[in-house]
């Protein structure tokens, strides 16, 4: 008896299983609830480490109290020993769901010195301790970790002048991209123009949010004035034909983080998202977590919250899979690697199935 093309459950094993490149997570965002209780164990303040009262505590109001909460979040990043933490365990939190890449999205400016709030660490600390923790978790757990540096637009262009400084006087060797993340109202695009060609020029890829909070200006803004050459969110180019088409011809995906676009309200529910609108206009995508703990998801959920936008069987989660790879900055080495693996697991467990 063959078993029906899509079942729940059959469809979470086969995700499960499937290699995957997660490439819009943010490197804080990644704190596991055990990862903050130890963290807020060791540093006592404001962020509770009782599970029932973190709960509580990740319940946003909308995108604003969502910074708010992730600066609380930073804020018990105090010594490279827990960035250092952080990052292996977030690493281990990947490996688990059969991610073999990661570009994590680090905001090295909320960590490190000479910095208004009072934390913060050298900048030569905060790289050694980021990079010693890639090297254990690809030798332990097999997951390849690459950087990508963001601005807190939030922060204006102090922010984006320290970061530029970070990501070219002290490059962390596995750093690929540039970015530009929190708030988009009243954070004007070009006044980082000139920081996204600085870091162009030197090799770093161009990777800002936009679209997730305001319209799809500020997705053109991206491509325009910041060379993006993939989109954080993207949402709102779906309110724009013209974006649309133009995303879809010159192949700059969007990275789409459904559960992420309800939990700060981007969106209003996954019915009201638009993957489908993106798909349907030959949009490239990639399916990312964001925050995972903090949206209580993770990169596994978003697969399947997405088969199920997209109604799509095994070979379409596959193909969302290697659209991931596709558009990452990893070597062509590796990519031909992930390929083979996800075409190995998607054949092997389609035998297995067949009937
Ligand atoms: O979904 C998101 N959109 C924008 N920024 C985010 C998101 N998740 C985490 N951050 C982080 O918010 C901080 C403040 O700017 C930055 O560290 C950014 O990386």
């Amino acid at each position: 008896m063959s078993i029906p093309a899509r079942t729940p459950g059959r469809l979470s094993e086969f995700v499960a299983g499937l290699p995957k490149a997660e490439l819009h997570v943010h490197h804080v965002g990644s704190a596991s609830q055990r990862i903050v209780q130890e963290l807020a164990e060791r540093h006592p303040g404001t962020v509770p480490s009782d599970p029932d009262e973190l709960r509580k505590f990740y319940e946003f109001r909308d995108f604003a109290h969502f910074i708010e909460v992730y600066l609380a979040v930073v804020d018990l990043l105090k010594e490279p020993e827990d960035i250092r933490l952080l990052t292996y365990e977030v690493a281990r939190d990947l490996a688990r769901q059969k991610v073999r890449y990661a570009e994590l999205t680090c905001t090295p400016y909320t960590s490190v010195l000479p910095h208004e709030a009072r934390r913060g660490m050298p900048i030569e600390a905060y790289t050694d301790a980021i990079e010693e923790a890639r090297v254990a978790a690809e030798r332990d757990f097999g997951v390849v970790l690459r950087w990508i540096y963001d601005i807190p637009g939030e922060s204006g262009v102090p922010a984006a002048d320290e970061t530029l400084l970070f990501a070219l006087e002290y490059p962390p060797s596995a750093l690929v991209g540039f970015g530009l993340g929190g708030p988009e109202i009243g954070v004007p695009r070009p006044q980082f123009q000139r920081h996204f060609d600085a870091a162009r020029a030197a090799g770093l890829r161009s990777v800002p949010h936009a679209g997730e909070t305001t319209g799809p200006e500020t997705v053109w803004d991206a491509i325009r004035l910041l060379g993006a050459e993939r989109i954080g969110h993207g949402t709102t180019a779906a309110q724009d034909p013209v974006l649309l088409e133009y995303l879809a011809e010159h192949r700059i995906p969007l990275e789409v983080c459904p559960t992420s676009n309800v939990a700060t309200r981007a969106v209003d529910s996954l019915d009201a998202h638009p993957l489908r609108t993106f798909r349907d206009a030959g949009v490239v995508v990639s399916i990312n977590s964001d925050d995972p703990p903090m949206f209580d998801t993770d990169l596994n959920t978003e697969y399947e919250v997405a088969a199920d936008m997209l109604d799509l069987d095994e070979r379409g989660v596959a193909d969302l899979a290697v659209a991931a790879v596709d558009a990452s900055f990893a070597t062509e080495h590796l990519k031909s690697e992930l390929r083979a693996e996800i075409d190995a697991w998607t054949s092997a467990f389609l035998a297995e199935r067949a009937d």
